[in-house]
């Protein structure tokens, strides 16, 4: 496992893994999500970094919870093993990852992301992004794919991927526009990125 994913983003810069967790394990998350979305905890995602930060819905109307490291459960497991990937990818590829940052965010009906880069230019420390989904039948007319262009290049080749519970998508943060098509339901999921120490 650990080598599919090391060789997947030396090689190719993205891979996909459906069924990463169990069910089990899946359906706890979501509803830790959702009880914090009830909860009202969860705040409209931002644009850009420090001072510079603002909500901007025509770009991005996903809505935010960051996490702090759980002791036990489902998010802990996830933690545990994201840990794994951040020192394997460190001892193959020497990327210097120091720590995985998270959140939880949510899609309501009509939201989208506009394309981006997680590391527009190099200008951030995000090396490597993980998105693990947490919705359960997901169906194309369901919308809220995320569209990865695979090329490198906004509006080149892509792949449409279902945000399906379980699915884990894994990818070079620097390299790859991506954008979330606008979803026609709720849309959970867990997005983090592996950081370098430096920069923002
Ligand atoms: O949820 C997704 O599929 C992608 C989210 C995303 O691109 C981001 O939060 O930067
Ligand atoms: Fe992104």
């Amino acid at each position: 496992m650990m080598d599919a994913i090391v060789d997947g983003l030396a090689d190719r810069g993205w891979l996909v893994v459906p069924g990463l967790l169990t069910l089990a394990q899946v359906r706890a998350l979501r509803e830790q999500a959702q009880a914090q979305w009830a909860a009202g905890e969860f705040r409209a995602a931002g644009i850009g970094r420090g001072q510079g930060l603002n909500v901007n819905e025509s770009i991005r109307g996903d809505q935010v919870q960051w996490l702090e490291q759980a002791e036990s459960g489902a998010l802990a497991d996830y933690q545990a093993f994201m840990e794994a990937v951040r020192v394997n990818l460190n001892r193959a590829l020497y990327l210097g990852l120091f720590e995985f940052e998270a959140h939880f965010a949510v899609y309501a009906p009509g939201a989208f992301y506009r394309a981006h880069l997680d590391n527009f230019r190099g200008t951030s420390a995000r090396i490597v992004t993980a998105i693990l989904y947490l919705n359960e039948d997901w169906q194309t007319a369901d919308g809220g794919q995320l569209r990865l262009y695979t090329t490198g290049e906004e509006g080149g080749e892509y792949v449409d991927l279902l945000p399906e519970a379980g699915q884990w998508i894994l990818f070079d943060s620097a390299r790859f526009w991506h954008e979330v098509l606008p979803a026609r339901r709720e849309r959970f999921s867990l997005t983090g990125w592996l950081r370098t120490r430096s920069k923002d």
